[in-house]
């Protein structure tokens, strides 16, 4: 049996696949619209396709035994789907139905499904928990929302089980240096910082300095992409061994850093010196989002082990080559 990872050339997808192929045969559906080919481990298998078209997810599931699908495709820039929400919503809910329908088609019942922070919007309260409520202040938060609650309306009534992740910052780079965080463009906070600390950008734009947070600027929870894998093989294998179902976990490390803080630290970790221009806010921005990841820590033993010092330093040694 093999799991079909869906965006497994992306940036987490990637970094899932080469975590996973040490244990499972893996196959790869990627469009590669924002991904690239060279990023998938050369021990799983590439189908370069659309998940939204019917006859490529006919052919994988007609073609290999699939246990399990992990779906990282996605668009996932909040300021774009302020911008062209309909890309959006084609993409991230039209095509992920497309995909749900052969699953059900064919009787491939497990599920883990790629969620966001952007779920909460604004949350009521410092540290976000599973309970609080989701509100979405944009069109990337909302497409990602109406999955999880088409996934629980399945599961209802299919023969069918999932697990929605719900990650906050992913951030950093593989151990084994192969890969890292590529975009491109890029749009991310700290590769753009390290990119301009290596003189590849000129300058970087800090996105709002009137927010309610200690210095104005935005606070995120960052976590490694490597622990996010992790998450990924604990759900699959909770879910197989009966252990767990239908559940939806926040994956943050519970510590939220302010993008002058994000800045200061990948100064620290360079020992360069960055050029910032302070600018407006971006649309579609929270002021502050961190992660209570206590429950997928009781229910599967999940813990993160990249604290911000050593998620920056994999990332700088990453870009740095
Ligand atoms: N990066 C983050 O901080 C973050 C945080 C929370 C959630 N997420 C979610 O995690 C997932 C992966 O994010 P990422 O940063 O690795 O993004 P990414 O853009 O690097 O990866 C997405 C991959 O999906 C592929 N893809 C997109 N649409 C497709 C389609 N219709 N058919 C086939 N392939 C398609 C792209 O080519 C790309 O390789 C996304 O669902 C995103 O919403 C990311
Ligand atoms: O050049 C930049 C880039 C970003 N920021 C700010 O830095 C913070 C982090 O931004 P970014 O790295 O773009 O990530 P987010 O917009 O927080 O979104 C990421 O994290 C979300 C979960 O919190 C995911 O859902 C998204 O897919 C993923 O892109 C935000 O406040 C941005 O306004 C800047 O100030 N300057």
């Amino acid at each position: 049996m093999a799991i079909l990872v869906c965006g497994g050339a992306g940036y987490i997808g990637s970094h899932t696949v080469k975590e996973l192929v040490t244990t499972y045969e893996v196959v790869v559906l990627d469009n590669l619209t924002t991904g690239f080919e060279s990023l998938v481990d050369e021990r799983a298998t590439f189908v370069k396709g659309d998940l939204g078209d019917p006859e490529v997810v006919d052919t994988i599931f007609k073609t290999y035994s699939i246990d399990a699908v992990f779906h990282f495709a996605a668009n996932s820039l909040v300021g774009e789907s302020v911008e062209n929400p309909l890309k959006y919503y084609r993409n991230n809910v039209g095509a992920t139905l497309v995909l749900l329908e052969k699953m059900i088609e064919y009787n491939v019942n497990r599920f883990i499904f790629s969620s966001t922070a952007a779920t909460y919007g604004i949350p009521n309260s410092e540290l976000i928990t599973e309970e609080t409520a989701t509100n979405p202040i944009n069109p990337y938060g909302r497409s990602k929302l109406m999955i999880e609650q088409i996934l629980a309306d399945m599961a209802r009534v299919h023969d069918f089980q999932y697990v929605v992740l719900r990650y906050f910052n992913a951030a950093g780079a593989h151990h084994s240096g192969e890969i890292g965080e590529s975009h491109d463009p890029e749009s991310h906070l700290i590769p753009i910082v390290l990119q301009h600390l290596l003189g590849e950008r000129e300058q970087i734009s800090v996105f709002g300095t009137d927010y309610e947070t200690s210095d104005g600027t935005c606070v995120r929870d960052y976590i490694h992409v490597t622990d996010l894998a992790r998450a990924h093989i604990l759900s699959y294998e909770g879910m197989t061994g009966g252990k767990i179902a239908n559940q939806t976990y926040n994956l943050g490390n519970g510590a939220g850093y302010s993008v002058n803080e994000i800045i200061e630290t990948c100064q620290q970790i360079s020992g360069k010196q960055a050029t910032i221009n302070y600018a407006p806010r971006r649309a579609g921005d929270p002021a502050a989002l961190v992660a209570s990841s206590d429950k997928i820590s009781k229910e599967l033993g999940w813990q993160p082990t990249f604290d911000l010092t050593a998620i920056i330093s994999s990332a700088w040694a990453w870009h740095s080559k």
